[in-house]
């Protein structure tokens, strides 16, 4: 799509030694200021779709096309590397570019890890670390942050307000955010578009669009059902280009979906028809 940031037709990435494609011929764009987040089981090909689409991996077949120039901000899923070698927050932060202290000094206080300079990686809680992360991507002012599981570790309250903070970073600086995450219930709340992956694209669309596809629910079972809980989903709206896998067809714009699903709530919450904040 023109516009786009990153894209990519037909990714199909094959690691060495492996028989089968962990990625399956993969179409994906995304566009200036989106938040889009990528869901699936363990082993899906998650992490190895946004290392090829950062040019980390080489794709088997396939295209991957970054704007020219493009600033990214990548928060790797592995990175306790780090946390184990003598290193404060400056140095961290500096790396591999130096960073003046007043400039590192204002993101921390941004990322809400004020006056942690000095202090010892290894000394920092998991929150403190996962900001500090963050500080460091942001400070390469990215149009796009690439965040692999970032909130890994984190407790319930941590993790929402890591995701709020990343809701912030979006609308203060306009960068697109591309995230893979686990914490379904509450990362899928902060998402303008999810991605639901398991080697190919299962499914795709608005939170409650993927919530309530059964693709989904087959892959995330009872989790996915909490979901139901959130999301009220009708079926007499019109889709933009909506795959569901489970149906095996594309439901084009204006197309009204026919399923009749019974909504549940089995956690007693009301159906929340809106995106809401965190
Ligand atoms: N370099 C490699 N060599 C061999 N196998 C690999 C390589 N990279 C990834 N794989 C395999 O590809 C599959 C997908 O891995 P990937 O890390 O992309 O999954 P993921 O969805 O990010 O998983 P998780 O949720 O556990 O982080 C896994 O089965 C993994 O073992």
């Amino acid at each position: 799509m023109t516009g786009a940031l990153i894209s990519a037709k037909g990714l199909t990435v094959r690691p060495p030694g492996l028989g089968a494609p962990v990625l399956n011929e993969v179409d994906f764009a995304i566009q200036p200021g989106e938040i889009v987040t990528v869901v699936g089981p363990n082993g899906s090909g998650k992490s190895t779709f946004v290392r090829a689409l950062l040019g980390y991996l080489a794709p088997q077949s396939g295209t991957v096309t970054r704007q020219s120039g493009l600033r990214i901000g990548y928060v790797p899923q592995r990175v306790h590397v780090e946390r184990t070698m003598p290193m404060t927050v400056q140095r961290f932060l500096s790396l591999p570019h130096r960073v003046p202290e007043d400039q590192a000094a204002q993101m921390l206080e941004r990322t809400g890890v004020a006056g942690l300079q000095s202090r010892q990686l290894s000394a920092l809680s998991g929150g403190q670390f996962q900001r500090v992360l963050l500080a460091r991507a942001l400070l390469n002012h990215p149009q796009i942050l690439v965040l692999d599981e970032p909130t890994q570790g984190l407790d319930q309250p941590g993790m929402i307000s890591f995701y709020r903070l990343i809701e912030e970073v979006r609308a203060e600086t306009g960068a697109a955010i591309l995230m893979v995450s686990h914490d379904l219930l509450v990362v899928m709340r902060a998402s303008d578009r999810v991605i639901c992956l398991n080697g190919h694209i299962c499914c795709e669309g608005t939170p409650q669009d993927v919530s309530s596809a059964p693709a989904y629910r087959a892959l995330f079972g009872a989790e996915a059902q909490g979901m139901l809980a959130l999301y009220q989903h009708h079926h007499d709206h019109e889709h933009e280009h909506f795959h569901d896998a489970t149906c095996g067809h594309d439901h084009a714009p204006g197309q009204t979906h026919s399923h009749t699903d019974t909504h549940t709530h089995p956690h007693g919450l009301s159906a929340v028809p809106e995106r809401q904040g965190l």
